[in-house]
């Protein structure tokens, strides 16, 4: 049986304070390896005979299949000499089971079948005939309304794929199929670059088992995962609990702790004073949209500061807001038309959205780099003028939260190879300046001081819209004017974000979605 660990233990990664119950556990990306030693784990400490665990994986595919695709569609169940293969051995054995009309082809490779798939060989044979393929021509011809279910090689993908492997994959790949990965696609490595021109199946879905992969969080390697479904096998939790890992997947499990209810006699002196730098002539819908955001995020008060053109827009469109306008008329200078700004009065500074990048301006911002005494959160042509004066970076208050797009992280530190270098950069970009990096996009990537990255589960790409990114900026700030630290504010700000994009596509689809509409769609329970 599963022995129990330390609550310290389990939750190490989280610095201090942690807002998670004791036995409660985020969602971690491990590698091939750690996978691998799961397996072996739950195999000797449920225990589970590694057959029956095959069983309950197969089980698990069979029921997410039988959930979406009707049996009148012929399938073909394509199996390697592995365990992935013995997977899909025992796949078709269950769709064959419930009359589907399953046709299924070993590719031989290798002399070598491991035990497990020898065991479900036998099995299905009992049941249906198998076919081989060694050469060319043993591989069917794939039609139209044809469900492919991909079963050759798994995470035990040691090299290159060559030879009648190769060849299967190409035809799998230049079918009319729906094709359905089982566990990861063919030939694709789980948590490393594959090499170019690398042969691998290029799947409609795929259904992995327990926990997602570091591929499938990566935009490169995206037409080799499609659309990605994690089914549980009830690996063990304690050895997940234990395993150090430094991805996580944010789950909304995770966000239901992260968000803090509202006391019955709060008031608005409780949720803070957040001040907004943003706008410039021309560019003034950005510091609308940032101010909007900030306020649907529950702040108690918010102030923005913009150049003096921006004075009435913001007065009239954000009527909660206060409003102080910048000596200039179209950038912000730091000099302020009414009052000198006092940084101490503001729980959060949130700086970016439209400024420009004048030379003004970045005096304004150096003098607040210095001047801030709290974290802020830095987005758009702040990071600009930052990455053209890299020595501001030493600068930035510790722990604030910078939000790039992947222009805008090239720019503050070099061009990446691959996305694994891309990740590396970005893990060590945070941990050397001890700041919250989001790298936005699909799957956007927060990187931590401590030097774990946690992916994101919410949003779509309706979301990639002029505007998005402003919201974003006034979510983050609302969050931490609030008292969420950074790195709960991230999780839990880009996670709404993206929730609410999914809510705005869900009602009116994805390509007339519009930054307001998220502002609009945010909801906080
Ligand atoms: N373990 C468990 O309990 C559970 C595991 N599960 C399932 O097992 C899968 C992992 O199984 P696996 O480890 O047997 O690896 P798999 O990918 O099937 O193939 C390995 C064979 O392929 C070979 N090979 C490698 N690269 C190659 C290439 N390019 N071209 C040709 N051959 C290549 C490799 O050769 P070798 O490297 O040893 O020379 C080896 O012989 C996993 O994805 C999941 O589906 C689930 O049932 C849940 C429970
Ligand atoms: N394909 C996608 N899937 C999920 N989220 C996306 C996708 N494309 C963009 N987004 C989100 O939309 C926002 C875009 O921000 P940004 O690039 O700064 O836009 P802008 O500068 O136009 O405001 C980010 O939060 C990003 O994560
Ligand atoms: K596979």
């Amino acid at each position: 049986m599963d022995e129990r660990l330390d609550a310290d233990e389990v939750f190490s990664y989280f610095a201090t304070t942690t807002p998670y119950p004791v036995n409660f556990s985020l969602m971690k990306i491990l590698n091939v390896e750690q996978t691998r030693a799961l397996d072996q784990y739950t195999i000797e400490h449920e225990p589970v005979a590694p057959i029956n665990l095959m069983e309950r994986a197969a089980q698990a595919f069979t029921d997410w299949y039988t959930a979406r695709f009707d049996k009148d569609r012929p399938v073909r169940v394509f199996c390697g000499l592995g365990n992935n293969g013995g997977d899909g051995l025992a796949i078709a054995r269950l769709l064959t089971q419930l009359e589907y009309k399953v046709q299924t082809y070993v590719v031989r490779y290798a002399p070598r079948e491991s035990e497990d798939f020898m065991h479900n060989h036998r099995r299905l044979k009992l049941i249906a005939p198998i076919s081989y393929i060694e050469n060319e021509r043993d591989i069917p011809v794939i039609r139209n309304r044809e469900v492919v279910i991909d079963a050759i090689l798994g995470s035990g993908l040691s090299r290159t794929t060559e030879g009648i492997v190769q060849s299967a994959i190409d035809a799998i790949n230049h079918s009319p199929a729906t094709v359905v990965a089982v566990d990861i696609a063919s030939g694709l490595f789980a948590d490393a670059a594959n090499g170019p021109n690398a042969t691998i199946i290029q799947p409609d879905y795929t259904v992995t088992f327990q926990l997602p992969k570091l591929a499938f969080m990566l935009p490169s390697q995206s037409q080799y995962v499609g659309e990605w479904h994690v089914v549980d096998i009830n690996l063990s939790r304690t050895f997940m609990d234990r395993t150090p890992t430094t991805y996580f997947y944010t789950t909304e499990r995770e966000i239901r702790h992260l968000l803090r209810p509202r006391n019955r006699f709060s008031h608005k002196g409780s949720f803070g004073h957040a001040l907004l730098f943003a706008g410039s002539y021309g560019k003034m819908g950005a510091a609308v949209l940032a101010s909007r955001a900030c306020l649907r995020s529950g702040v108690g008060l918010l102030s923005v500061q913009v150049p003096r053109c921006g004075y009435d827009i913001i007065q009239t469109t954000v009527p909660e807001a206060m409003c102080q306008p910048d000596g200039h008329q179209h950038i912000l200078t730091g000099q302020s038309e009414l009052e000198e700004i006092d940084l101490s009065k503001y729980a959060a500074i949130g700086v970016g959205p439209g400024i420009g990048t004048a030379p003004e301006t970045l005096a304004m911002l150096t003098k607040l780099l210095s001047d801030a005494q709290k974290p802020l959160v830095i987005d758009a042509d702040a990071l600009n003028l930052i990455a053209q004066n890299r020595e501001l970076i030493a600068k930035i208050p510790k722990n604030s939260i910078l939000t790039p797009h992947p222009k805008e992280f090239e720019r503050l530190t070099r061009r990446w190879t691959s996305d694994y270098d891309k990740l590396g950069l970005l893990r060590d970009f945070a941990q050397r300046n001890r700041l919250v990096v989001v790298l936005k996009g699909a799957h956007s990537a927060i990187a931590t001081a401590d030097g774990t990255t946690h992916f994101n589960s919410t949003g779509n790409p309706g979301m990639s819209t002029g505007g998005t990114g402003d919201v974003l900026t006034g979510i983050l700030t609302g969050l931490l004017a609030q008292g969420y630290d950074p790195v709960e504010a991230a999780v839990l700000g880009v996670f709404e974000h993206g929730r609410a994009g999914d809510r705005v596509a869900n009602q009116r689809g994805q390509i007339g979605l519009t930054a307001q509409d998220i502002i609009e769609s945010l909801r906080w329970d």
